[in-house]
């Protein structure tokens, strides 16, 4: 089980497009147009699927909306963070 990072860890480590909320990470990334969204968040759901660690997605008119936390871990971890940055890289 990965370990619950402190608050000035991860403040630390994630990227600055990303911000944290409480126990979550959080990042709104914005489109075009709502069917780009749409598709990103599909594409995301493939990184989630294979890494198994999922995110909290919400999609709205050119917007997508992007929340992580490790849920059995109670809080956010290095699987957060390593899945922040592989959504970065499907822009
Ligand atoms: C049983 C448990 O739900 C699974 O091991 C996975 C599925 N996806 C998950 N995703 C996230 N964000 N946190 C988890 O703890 C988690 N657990």
């Amino acid at each position: 089980m990965a370990e619950v990072l402190s608050d000035a860890d991860v403040d630390d480590q994630l990227s600055e497009a990303w911000s944290r909320d409480g126990d979550e990470i959080v990042r709104v990334y914005e489109f075009d147009d709502y069917l780009d969204g749409v598709a990103f968040a599909a594409d995301i759901g493939e990184v989630a699927e294979e890494e198994f660690h999922h995110p909290e997605i919400t999609i709205r008119y050119k917007k997508v909306e992007v929340r992580l936390t490790s849920h059995e871990e109670g809080g956010i971890t290095e699987k957060d963070l390593r899945l922040a940055d592989l959504f970065d890289a499907e822009l």
